[in-house]
Order: structure tokens, then C-alpha cells, then sequence
């Protein structure tokens, strides 16, 4: 399984203070959507510029003009960028279209899905990367919030995915056991006292 650090820090300096620290124990370095708000396309190119040797993924939570959106993540450094599964099958094949052309890959976040299995296949057939079985942050600070509806979830659907909705040191083993191909980790890295070491935990926790 993959490690993913999601970074949902507001400037490039701290992302990139940020991705210098942890990018030892990491595969993807995501760009978190309110980072890519406040700084642009252009943190992509300083992140993938300073580790071209990592995956580097565009949350763009992209809702429609899939491949124009698609296009310019791709454009500025992005190896994968996420079109939201809420999104007409057009905007999602449109993503695919730019992904395909540019030899990269689209990931659908499956945020405020009811029936994540039923539209992770739909999505699948369309020719995504994987999909994300994703409880944002607003859906985590819910009451009873589990991260277990999730994993099961996404070993229903049968499709390559990925899990994030505050993964842990304390549940990444449990999302290793889930069958997820990716497992992301946001405010566990970047709000840890020490993130390397974070991020160090969380890849010796992988069997
Ligand atoms: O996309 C996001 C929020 O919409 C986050 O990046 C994702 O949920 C991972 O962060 P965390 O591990 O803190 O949940």
C-alpha cells in the first residue's frame, strides 16, 4: 500500500517546508484543494519541481470542465487529479481524456457519495487511476463518525481505491487490511509535532 500526505496548509513555503520533511516516507504528495485556492496552479510546479521523484496529486475536487481543469493540473506538474464522483459521467470522461493525452491519471473523490461501491464502479469503467473513498473534514467532525463504514466500503466495491477521512497511526493497519492501494494521511502528518517522524510511523505500521 501507498502512503498519500495530504497537505492542507494555506502557503507554498509552508507546503514546501512541509514536503522537504516528510517526502522520505511518502509515494504522493498531495496538494490539498484550499492550498491550490490560495496559492494557485502555481504550488503544483514548486512541488514538483523540488520532488520530481514522487507522484505529485492536485486535489482539485473538480466538478465540471473536467478536462480543461484536468489539462491545466497536468499542465503545471500533476501526475493525478481528483474530479469529484458527484460529477456528470462527461466531466469525469472529459478528465480521463486529458489524463490519457498527457500520460497521467484521474482519481474520483467519492465525498458525499450515499452509494460509494455502485459509483465507484460506474467511475471505474470511465478509466480513473483509482477511487477515493473520502469523509471530509466537515463529515469527520460529525457525531459517531467512523472510518470503518469506509474501509468496507471500499472493499465492496472491488475496484482500486484509496481511503482518506483522517487516517491514523491507530487505523492505517486496519485500511492495509481494507485492500485499499492507497492510504491518505492529512492532519495526522501535518498537524504532528514532528511530521517526518509521523510519516516515518505510519510507513513502519505497513506489513
Ligand atoms: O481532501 C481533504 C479534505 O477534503 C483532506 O486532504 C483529506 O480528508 C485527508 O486529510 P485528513 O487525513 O486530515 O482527513
Amino acid at each position: 500500500m501507498k502512503i498519500q500526505v495530504a497537505i492542507d496548509l494555506l502557503s507554498t513555503a509552508e507546503a514546501l517546508e512541509l514536503a522537504g520533511k516528510v517526502a522520505p516516507y511518502v509515494d504522493i504528495i498531495e496538494l490539498g484543494t484550499p492550498l491550490i485556492k490560495a496559492e494557485g496552479l502555481s504550488v503544483i510546479t514548486a512541488i514538483k519541481q523540488a520532488h520530481p521523484d514522487k507522484t505529485v496529486f492536485a486535489d482539485m475536487k473538480t466538478m465540471d470542465a473536467g478536462e480543461l481543469e484536468a489539462d491545466i493540473a497536468f499542465a503545471a506538474g500533476a501526475d493525478l487529479v481528483s474530479i469529484l464522483g458527484a460529477a456528470d459521467n462527461s466531466t469525469i470522461a472529459g478528465a480521463v481524456k486529458a489524463a490519457t493525452e498527457r500520460g497521467k491519471g484521474i482519481v474520483v473523490d467519492l465525498i458525499g457519495i450515499a452509494d460509494k461501491p455502485a459509483r465507484a464502479r460506474e467511475v471505474a469503467a470511465l478509466g480513473v487511476q483509482f477511487v477515493e473513498f473520502h469523509a471530509g473534514l466537515d463529515e469527520q467532525a460529525q457525531p459517531g463518525y467512523d472510518l470503518d463504514v469506509l474501509l468496507s466500503a471500499g472493499a465492496a466495491s472491488q475496484v482500486p481505491f484509496s481511503v482518506a477521512g483522517g487516517v491514523s497511526i491507530s487505523t492505517i493497519a486496519d485500511v492495509q487490511k481494507s485492500g485499499a492501494q492507497v492510504a491518505v494521511a492529512g492532519g495526522a502528518i501535518y498537524s504532528a509535532e514532528d511530521p517526518a517522524q509521523a510519516a516515518k510511523e505510519l510507513q513502519a505500521a505497513l506489513v
